[in-house]
């Protein structure tokens, strides 16, 4: 059950009017999202996805889609927005911001291999370079202040072994943004949560990136960490697969070099992915926002996983 606002190709028929696609042909509800309601939508010019904002403001939104389109017009693979007639993204549909984006060919490759991992790597460097010029600002928004303000409101839940893991592990990291090595990284947009649900592969092409509403500006070298932490692990373990992750590290070296400050902060820095999802998974699962997250995540994963990297060092970056 994911489609929280029914739209019918009668409602889409006028609407539709004021995009460059001809008319709708078909409209399908997609049922594996959480946040938004999503359909395929068949035109005359194609396939395309559309998306109605149940959470997210028409104040929010142009950060995400404005990213996707300046990334799509420089070659990155992720779905591109189309403008209506007036140049406007973001549109109302049944009084709730709504947004068309070209559809990704494929499907989620949930059990990647080191030949999956080197096109995600590529990919993910090419889209960091691509966002240097991009004008919008907005801060990673699950960031370190995010952290900060959300560690008190899970504290009361969590027995004291964990309350004490999230206590100095926040802290470690706020002792970390502050040093010299921090400051040199290089920062611009990221995904921030690039896991294997948010990209499409048709075979061992991969055919996009999708899912930005967690993107914000904040260090390149994190949303390599996030990516990592899902793409290059045993699931049951936490522990990095050393061959896919290698595949993952040297096709993005390949593409952007990693700097010297990136090898400083590198161990750290998969900490802050680990660290980062297992706060909003306890969140999530103790505090559930309404109608929202139907199955939180399972929030003992990321801690597995941020416990692992603390024991043991992972391969270096280059
Ligand atoms: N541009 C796209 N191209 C192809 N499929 C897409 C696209 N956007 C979303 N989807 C499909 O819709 C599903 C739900 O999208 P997602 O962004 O995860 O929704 P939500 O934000 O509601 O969780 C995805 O798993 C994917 O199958
Ligand atoms: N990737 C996050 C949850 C975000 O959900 P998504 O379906 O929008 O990627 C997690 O695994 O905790």
């Amino acid at each position: 059950m994911a489609v929280f606002t029914p739209v019918s190709l009668e409602d889409v028929t006028q609407w539709i009017t004021q995009f460059p696609l001809g008319q709708a042909l078909e409209l399908k509800g997609i049922s594996s999202g959480i946040e938004n309601s999503n359909f395929f939508l068949t035109t005359e010019r194609g396939e395309y996805v559309l998306t109605i904002f149940e959470n997210l403001s028409f104040e929010q939104l142009p950060f995400y889609l404005n990213l996707m389109r300046h990334l799509a017009d420089r070659g990155v693979l992720v779905p591109a927005p189309i403008a209506n007639d007036k140049g406007e993204l973001i549109t109302a549909l049944h009084g709730k911001p709504a947004s068309i984006v070209t559809k990704l060919e494929g499907s989620s490759q949930m059990s990647p291999q080191p030949v999956h991992c080197a096109e995600v790597g590529a990919m993910l460097a090419k889209m960091h370079l691509a966002g240097l010029d991009y004008k919008l600002q907005q801060p990673n928004l699950r960031g370190l202040d995010w952290w900060h303000e959300t560690t008190p409101l899970v504290l009361p839940y969590i027995p004291e072994d964990k309350a004490q893991l999230l206590k100095s592990e926040v802290h470690y990291q706020e002792t970390f943004a502050a040093c010299d090595h921090y400051k040199q990284l290089q920062v611009g947009p990221v995904h921030a949560d690039l896991f294997r649900n948010n990209v499409m592969f048709d075979g061992e092409r991969l055919t996009g990136f999708f899912d930005f509403y967690f993107a914000g500006c904040d260090t390149w070298l994190f949303d390599v960490a996030v990516t990592v932490n899902d793409w290059c692990i045993n699931l049951d373990t936490g522990v990095l697969d050393e061959a896919r992750v290698r595949a993952m590290l040297d096709a993005y070296h390949a593409v952007r070099p990693f700097t010297e400050a990136e090898t400083h902060a590198w161990q750290t820095m998969l900490r802050a992915g680990a660290l980062r999802f297992w706060l909003s998974r306890l969140y999530d699962f103790y505090r559930p926002r309404e109608a929202e997250m139907l199955t939180p995540h399972d929030p003992t994963h990321f801690e597995r996983i941020l416990r692992e990297r603390i024991a043991t060092p992972a391969p270096e970056l280059f």
